[in-house]
């Protein structure tokens, strides 16, 4: 593949953020002067190999349609999911009648995502037919919990890794992983969850701690911070 390979970004935007308990999805959530997914949208466009974005959003969603979007940002709307893999498959669906051969999935709950570690993922997805992911070594104990949140078990934490988005894909690969294992499938939390249970092994690319997922409200203000340090660099 080279550099200027043209490349869908899939950004699924139809959650209804009730981890985050406020009466707007987190991705309408303003910090650092605009909305979380105006923020996640400039990331992913910082890019060139990214042509298109294709947003998945809740048919009963009224926010979207009032933020102010560049004009020139090649964005197009679709039918989100009532689950976060069906909103990917959506996007999916979308890119595939596009034409585009890779997809690059992003959460818009992820606006922290570093320009080079874009930049990595996208290199390391179009260079390898079992794609790519963000993703960061694990480095804490893990415990597993029992019913009452005691701890009952100490997991083997070598070879652990936590997986982040962006995760870069053919098109065609994940559109039939999906397929395959259905969206419903309560294991597939993520895109390279399908893949790999297609046989592929996807490479995993060490990311940036600081490309949060925003989730729960202390979650802001760790994004607030990150944002506004990655504009004073
Ligand atoms: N039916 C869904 C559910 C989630 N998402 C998106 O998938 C991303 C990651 O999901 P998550 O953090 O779980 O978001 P929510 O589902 O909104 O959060 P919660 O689980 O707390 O309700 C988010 O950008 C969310 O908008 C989506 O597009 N469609
Ligand atoms: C895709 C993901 O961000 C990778 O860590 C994560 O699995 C999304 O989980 P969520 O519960 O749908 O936010």
């Amino acid at each position: 593949m080279t550099a200027t390979t043209a490349v869908a970004a899939i950004v699924p935007a139809a959650g209804y953020g009730s981890r985050m308990q406020h009466d707007k999805p987190k991705q309408y959530l303003r910090l650092a002067g605009q909305e979380i997914l105006l923020h996640t949208l400039t990331a992913l466009l910082t890019d060139p190999r990214i042509k298109h974005v294709f947003i998945a959003v809740a048919g009963d969603d009224p926010w979207y349609q009032s933020l102010d979007f560049p004009g020139h940002w090649p964005l197009t709307r679709v039918a989100g999911g009532h689950c976060r893999a069906a909103s990917v498959a959506s996007g999916v669906a979308a890119a595939a009648a596009a034409g585009y051969s890779h997809v690059v999935v992003h959460d818009a709950a992820r606006p922290c995502l570093r320009t080079d570690d874009l930049e990595r993922v996208i290199t390391a997805g179009l260079s390898s037919e079992a794609g790519a992911l963000l993703a960061l070594p694990v480095d804490d104990t893990l415990k597993r919990a029992d019913a009452t949140d005691n701890s009952e078990a100490t997991l083997d934490r070598n070879q652990l890794w936590r997986a982040m988005t962006p995760q870069v894909f053919a098109t065609n690969i994940l559109q039939r992983a999906l397929q395959q294992i259905g969206v419903d499938d309560p294991g597939l939390t993520d895109e390279a969850s399908a893949v790999e249970r297609c046989g592929y092994k996807p490479k995993l690319v060490s990311g940036s701690a600081t490309n949060i997922k925003v989730t729960r409200p202390a979650d802001l203000e760790l994004a607030r911070l990150y944002l506004e340090l990655s504009r004073e660099q």
